[in-house]
């Protein structure tokens, strides 16, 4: 087999394994296994995309703690047809290429990945009704520079008000955008825009309770609700409770092609692992002006010596997006947002 389907995962990439046993021999192999995509997880049973079908999975053991996540490409034995009652077994999981991590919380000191493999990561934030929160839009984006996806505004509600004042304060990183609102026949405009923006995508759509996020869900994929449902008769729950993510495909008349992942309940996100040296790649010239930054440095507003200060003085770096950057910064650490 090819190595896409790896020994290791990004989330394991920490923990050097010891392998005690030679991994030949004994182990099955899997020439029979097809490929699948996971889109959504509940109770320990996966709901797989296999050939079209919506196959229903477990874990195989030698997986053993190995996480399986939404937009996980796994490899699966057993009977794939997809039918009542049928129960597939995933053999492996294929190496991720981008991981997007949920905070830690009080229930759960880990910061665990919601979802793999995603390319984009879209920051829904109402511009009024609920009241839009920087603190929080800023961290949703350092989230999505040190995982490796690219950002999207998404601003709703821009019926209730003008979205300048808000797009000032991303301006200066560069950070895309899109604006939409709703009319007084309740259509949302400015949906084709976020349609372009997602096509060829897989895209997490992040959003804080009330800011419209289900409504755009609803407005992308017209037969949400159903695909969900049909996910629930799978799984042999009555309704969605689970707070797991769930990845839809956008409807092929609108998008060239496209996946988005809604994330019910996900509010927050995981950054005490976010190292400044890697953030600063996300934004290659900034990156260039630190490398005379003395050992260890940050790169935050309180260092003596950092090269950004060094640029700024000389005319080089724009302040506005240094400052910017800093704000990003501070955010992996603020509690309250
Ligand atoms: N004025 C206005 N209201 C909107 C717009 N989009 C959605 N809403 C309303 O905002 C409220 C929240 O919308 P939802 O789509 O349920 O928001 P959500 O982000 O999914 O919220 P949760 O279900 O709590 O996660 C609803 O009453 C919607 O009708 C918009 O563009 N303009
Ligand atoms: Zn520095």
């Amino acid at each position: 087999m090819s190595g896409r389907y790896g020994e290791h995962d990004v989330e394991h990439y920490e923990r050097p394994r010891r392998r005690t046993r030679p991994r030949t021999k004994e182990r099955p192999s899997y020439d029979d296994a097809v490929d699948g995509s996971v889109i959504t997880v509940d109770r320990g049973r996966f709901t797989l995309l296999v050939e079209g079908r919506r196959v229903l999975a477990m874990k195989a053991r030698p997986l053993g703690r190995k996480g399986v996540v939404v937009g996980d490409r796994v490899r699966v034995v057993g009977d794939v047809t997809g039918n009542d009652g049928s129960l597939a077994r995933i053999v492996e999981v294929a190496d991720r290429s981008t991981v997007l991590r949920r905070t830690a919380d009080d229930d759960d000191p880990i910061e665990r990945v919601i979802v793999a493999n995603a390319t984009q990561l879209v920051v829904v934030t109402a511009l009024a009704d609920p009241e839009p929160r920087s603190r929080w839009i800023d961290r949703a984006l350092v989230a999505a520079y040190d995982a490796g996806l690219a950002p999207l505004l998404c601003l709703t509600k821009a019926d209730l008000e003008n979205p300048e004042t808000l797009l000032s304060t991303y301006r200066s990183l560069g950070v895309p955008w899109v604006v939409t609102h709703r009319d007084a026949d309740r259509r949302i405009v400015g949906l084709a825009d976020l349609q372009t923006r997602l096509a060829g995508h897989t895209s997490v759509l992040i959003g804080t309770s009330g800011v419209g996020k289900s409504t755009l869900v609803n407005a992308l994929v017209p037969d949400a609700r159903r695909a969900i449902g049909h996910v629930n008769a799978v799984t042999g729950q009555g309704r969605h409770t689970s707070t797991s993510a769930i990845m839809l495909e956008l409807p092929a008349s609108t998008t060239a092609g496209g996946w988005i992942v809604d994330t019910p309940g996900i509010r927050s996100f995981g950054l005490a692992h976010v190292q400044p040296e890697h953030l600063i790649e996300a934004f290659p010239d900034l990156d260039e002006m630190t490398e005379e930054c003395p050992r260890g440095c940050t790169h935050g507003d309180d260092e003596p010596e950092c090269g950004l200060d060094e640029a700024i003085a000389e005319g080089t770096a724009d302040p506005e997006r240094v400052a910017s950057f800093r704000r990003l910064l501070a955010a992996r650490s603020v509690t309250d947002y």
